[in-house]
């Protein structure tokens, strides 16, 4: 399945935020979007999820335009991660994760016996199933942040959005969920399309990189093609420095901040 963003242009009443960008993700592929902070990361996922109306161009999946589709059907292909929140309900964590069926259920129906056994599928394949009776509010961030990666996966979606994943967690929680994503690429075939402000990331995990540029440039390629140092230096003015490495799945490259003035 092919997710395509095809000359798309959208922003807030008449002014353009994102303009004429083009990208596609297919399932069992990820995409990292970069860029700097208010570029249009966050308006081009609400254009995505119909949450705004695009100013023009098309959101095509397997060629099928989706402006017109039932926001139920809709969430059946398209999953959402939002950065871990508070809500102002204590619920459990199972609770949280049956609510990503929701999209399944027919209108004035409550979710079944199933719709729980999927819930708590997501959290197997998240390996947080033994999280599924405590209460959302007293986990720790990384944990929640894995939880609402369940949610979106009891959505059973074809694409998973994610809005800064690994926003506000700790070094260790990071990696965890960086892994988690590559796992869900690799093993349950998804599609995902994240936002990060760490080139690191994408080396680390991402099959494409997109970075959007002020004046609404844009570029897509691999991490290989696009993350260099020149191209950090023009679009967020800092000097780095990529270097590769040796692991034990071979060689992965990371980019490395360094001040060329600081005495
Ligand atoms: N609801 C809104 N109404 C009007 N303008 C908005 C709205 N939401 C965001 N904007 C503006 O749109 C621009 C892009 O914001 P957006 O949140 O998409 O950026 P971003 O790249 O996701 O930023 P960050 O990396 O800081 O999260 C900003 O100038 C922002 O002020």
């Amino acid at each position: 399945m092919k997710l395509e963003v095809k000359n798309v242009s959208c922003g807030y009443d008449t002014r353009e935020v994102i303009s004429d960008i083009s990208l596609t993700v297919e399932c069992g592929e990820s995409l990292c979007i970069l860029g700097p902070n208010g570029i249009g990361k966050t308006t081009l996922f609400k254009a995505m999820l119909g949450i705004i109306k695009l100013q023009s161009g098309q959101i095509l999946v397997d060629e099928e335009d989706i402006s017109c589709w039932e926001r139920r059907n809709l969430a059946r292909k398209l999953g959402y991660v939002p950065q871990a929140h508070n809500p102002p309900f204590p619920f459990k964590v199972i609770e949280v994760v049956t609510m990503g069926r929701t999209a399944h259920l027919s209108f004035f129906s409550s979710s079944t016996r199933r719709d729980r056994e999927i819930a708590e599928e997501a959290l197997k394949t998240l390996g947080i199933v033994q999280l599924k009776d405590r209460i959302y509010t007293q986990i720790s961030g990384g944990e929640r942040q894995l939880v609402l990666i369940a949610r979106a996966l009891a959505q059973q979606p074809a694409f998973l959005i994610m809005d800064e994943p690994t926003a506000n967690l700790d070094f260790g929680n990071q990696i965890k969920v960086l892994n988690q994503i590559k796992k869900l690429v690799r093993n349950e075939n998804l599609g995902v399309i994240m936002t990060t402000h760490f080139p690191n990331d994408a080396f680390y995990c991402a099959s494409k990189v997109a970075v959007i540029e002020k004046g609404n440039a844009f570029r897509i390629g691999t991490a290989e093609e696009v993350i260099t140092e020149d191209y950090l230096k023009t679009v967020y003015g800092v000097d780095v420095q990529i270097i590769s490495i040796g692991d034990k799945n071979g060689g992965r490259r990371v980019c490395i901040p360094f001040s060329s003035n600081c005495g």
